[in-house]
């Protein structure tokens, strides 16, 4: 038997449905991790050894039964396997850079951290020989980045899909109720868990450059600039021009495009006419539609952001990598 110790860098609401999942969910992962292990020698098991976290007096009250496992030092190179990195910040690339080089597997859900990096995070888990994944960067539950790679028979000719949960929440909601505030509708969503530490980069558009950027490098082999993506965010919108909208029965939504033939990227609140496919796709939902040379159009559809909607992407990549990996 194999036991994989895990350290989970961050607890926030990411952080914490996995935890939750590990700990609930256990003997369901490990029976999908185990499924083709006939000798016990070839069976794997886990263990949450610590969470890193900033301030650990935060959680030591209210996640008492745990409270050994809080600390803010990394656990020794000795005493760990894979990192699971839920921070929510840039600082999350050095985490995930200073595990790769201790020769450990990671999996991360922070999409601005991995796309600053441009690659160079990639091309350090190729030269360690680890295993890097992040599927719960893009487009939340929904397993986008898995299907991205095995379309390798022809050209991606074209992405266009929601993947921001938080922005989409929002504007269904101020379609939804006319007498409802911009700021309450913020409120809602950071209530649900669906905001990022810093909601300007939900509003301005950011989030959603940084997962576009994410499924442009996995279509192409290539990270965009951030200049050669057009970014418009949500806080453009005005009250008369969402009214206009209402009253012509169309609706905004904040929609992320990478036309490979024309080269134009962008992320811009579009005006949708009910006959556009992303039309009702209201709330925390994402749906991302790839036009593929040979497979023609593919879409996926399903939550976007959310705790144990991301926890679930996050957990797909500990069983890719329990099984595969370590
Ligand atoms: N929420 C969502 O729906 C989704 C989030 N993500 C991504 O997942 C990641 C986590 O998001 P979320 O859980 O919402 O964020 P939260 O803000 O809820 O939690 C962040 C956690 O990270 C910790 N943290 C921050 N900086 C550091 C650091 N330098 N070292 C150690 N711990 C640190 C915080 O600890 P402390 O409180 O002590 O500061 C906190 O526990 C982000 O990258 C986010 O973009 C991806 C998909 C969906
Ligand atoms: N803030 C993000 C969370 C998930 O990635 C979003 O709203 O989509």
């Amino acid at each position: 038997m194999k036991k994989i110790r895990l350290v989970l860098f961050g607890f926030g609401t990411v952080g914490q449905a996995v935890y939750e999942l590990l700990t609930t969910e256990r003997s369901r992962i490990l029976g999908v991790v185990n499924q083709s292990a006939d000798q016990l020698q070839d069976k794997v098991d886990y263990d949450i050894v610590s969470i890193v976290v900033r301030d650990v007096e935060k959680y030591q009250a209210e996640f008492s039964h745990i409270s050994h496992l809080f600390t803010t030092e990394w656990p020794s190179e000795a005493d760990y396997d894979l990192a699971i990195e839920l921070v929510s910040s840039a600082a999350g690339g050095d985490i995930i850079a200073q595990a790769l080089e201790s020769g450990k597997d990671v999996v991360s859900a922070n999409k601005l951290a991995l796309y600053q990096s441009a690659g160079q995070l990639e091309t350090l888990a190729n030269e360690h020989g680890r295993i890097l994944r992040y599927e719960g960067a893009v487009a939340g539950a929904i397993p986008i980045l898995q299907i991205i790679s095995p379309l390798g028979s022809g050209e991606i000719q074209l992405i266009r899909g929601i993947l921001n949960g938080s922005t989409n929440y929002i504007l269904t909601r101020l379609f939804e109720d006319s007498e409802l505030s911009v700021e309450d509708a913020i409120a809602e969503a950071s209530k649900k868990g669906y905001l990022e530490a810093d909601p300007t980069l939900d509003v301005g558009g950011f989030d959603a450059l940084y997962k576009l950027g994410i499924l442009i490098y996995m279509a192409t082999g290539q990270y965009p600039a951030e200049s050669d993506i057009e970014r418009i965010g949500i806080d453009t919108l005005t009250d008369e021009a969402i009214a206009e909208a209402k009253s012509a029965n169309k609706t905004y939504k904040l929609v992320a495009e990478a036309d490979f033939k024309t080269g134009r990227y962008r992320v811009t609140p579009q005006l949708l006419a009910s006959t556009d496919p992303l039309y009702g796709v209201d709330g925390s939902l994402n749906a991302v539609t790839l036009t593929h040379q040979y497979a023609g159009e593919l879409t996926l559809q399903g939550p976007g952001a959310g705790g144990l909607e991301t926890a679930s992407a996050v957990i797909s990549d500990l069983i890719y990598i329990m099984r595969e990996g370590a």
